[in-house]
């Protein structure tokens, strides 16, 4: 028999895809379309080289950071995916309580199978931020939504906007994705509880089909004292729109790959977004998702100018393995990895995660020809 012992990201990832149903496997990990993002988020990691220093006595690097004035162990954190309970019954708890175990930020999802003080009990002095969708709401419900949100203790509300209708998603269709009826969801969405595929994912029922535009931050912006993080940021006009709009920060995410195929890689994409906000001036802080899955991606893309990663799928993988204790273990194996890729770069902190750390093998195969 092979050896199952866990070393990597990967391993937790060969453990749900052997484990899971196929139809919960499927949703979480399929890309949008082809998959062509999906596969480019992980390879466009690849593509950038560390140039590393030596001779630079590092000792104990200091991985803690602040995302919005709060204090973080480390630039790594939870991003927003929906309902846990789809990969170990303790659902969102198992995920809050290890993200504040590794004392890190834990974005929870408007589509969560948890209630959210169930949720806010398990992390209840860690970091919690919440992930909104708009889905049709009216003013008066997303209000009440987001008072119970601030009640709870909850310190940001990251707005997904990368969502106007559901993608193009093959396995689901094919799969009839739905809820398992002992599940529900904690945040009704337009009344529902749940959701049962028919024709196709019982998930394409909730996009309105109707983009929000510039004024609904504007709006959320003037109903809420929390900071808004914009999430799914794909350019840098987009980026400058955001913050031109008062967004607090500004999330740069493909959303995994898993609706509109064929966008440019994460990485790519947050490069792409830094130019503009450089070009004028913006000192906003930028996070990034979609492909990270080893500590060297954490550190080229604070090299080139995140301020922090989210993790999604490899959360789920880690829950599914072992709840608390799994998603623990996947956050603290991205830390370690982290940790010794400082050392063997001479980082002694994030700040030494600086340009010029990392390069594109382009330019970098160039300049030396
Ligand atoms: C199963 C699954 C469910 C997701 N649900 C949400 C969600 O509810 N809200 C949201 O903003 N993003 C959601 N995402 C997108 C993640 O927040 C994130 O952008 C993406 O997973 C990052 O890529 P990675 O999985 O390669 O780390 C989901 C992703 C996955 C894999
Ligand atoms: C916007 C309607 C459903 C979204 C479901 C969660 C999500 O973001 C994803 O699966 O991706």
């Amino acid at each position: 028999m092979a050896n199952t012992r866990i070393v990597s990201l990967k391993d937790f990832e060969d453990y749900a895809a052997r484990t899971l149903p196929v139809s919960e496997w499927g949703y979480i990990n399929t890309g949008g379309g082809a998959g062509v993002t999906q596969l480019r988020n992980e390879k466009c990691f690849r593509e950038y080289l560390i140039r590393p220093r030596v001779m630079y006595p590092v000792g104990i690097p200091d991985l803690s950071t602040s995302l919005l004035g709060q204090q973080v162990s480390m630039p790594i954190c939870v991003g927003p995916t929906a309902s846990h309970g789809i990969a170990h019954e303790s659902g969102e708890i198992g995920t809050a309580g290890a993200a504040y175990k590794s004392k890190t930020v834990y974005c929870m999802s408007n589509m969560s199978t948890t209630p959210i003080q169930d949720v806010s009990k398990a992390n209840a002095s860690g970091i919690r931020w919440f992930q909104l969708y708009q889905l049709g709401a009216t003013q008066t419900e997303l209000i009440k939504r987001i008072r119970v949100v601030e009640d709870h203790g909850y310190t940001a509300i990251a707005l997904t906007v990368d969502v106007p209708v559901y993608g193009i998603r093959y396995a689901d269709e094919r799969n009839n994705f739905s809820l398992p009826s002992h599940l529900e969801l904690a945040f009704h969405v337009g009344g529902k509880t749940t959701f049962k595929g028919e024709k196709g994912s019982g998930l394409s029922g909730f996009t309105t089909g109707g983009s929000i535009g510039w004024d609904f931050l504007d709006w959320l912006i003037s109903i809420t004292r929390l900071p808004i993080v914009v999430k799914g940021i794909c350019t840098p006009e987009d980026a400058i729109l955001a913050v031109k709009h008062g967004a607090s920060a500004v999330w740069v995410s493909n959303h995994g790959g898993r609706h509109l195929d064929a966008v440019p890689g994460s990485l790519d994409l947050l490069c792409d977004v830094m130019r503009g906000l450089e070009r004028v001036g913006s000192r906003v802080e930028v996070y990034m998702d979609g492909g990270v899955r080893y500590g060297t991606d954490v550190l080229k893309a604070l090299a080139l100018g995140a301020r922090a990663v989210f993790i999604g799928q490899p959360v789920i993988w880690g829950l599914c393995y072992k709840g608390e204790e799994g998603v623990h273990m996947v956050l603290e194996l991205l830390r370690e990895e982290l940790r010794l890729a400082m050392i063997l770069a001479g980082c002694k902190n994030v700040h030494d995660i600086a340009k010029g750390l990392v390069v594109h093998k382009s330019e970098y195969l160039n300049s030396k020809l």
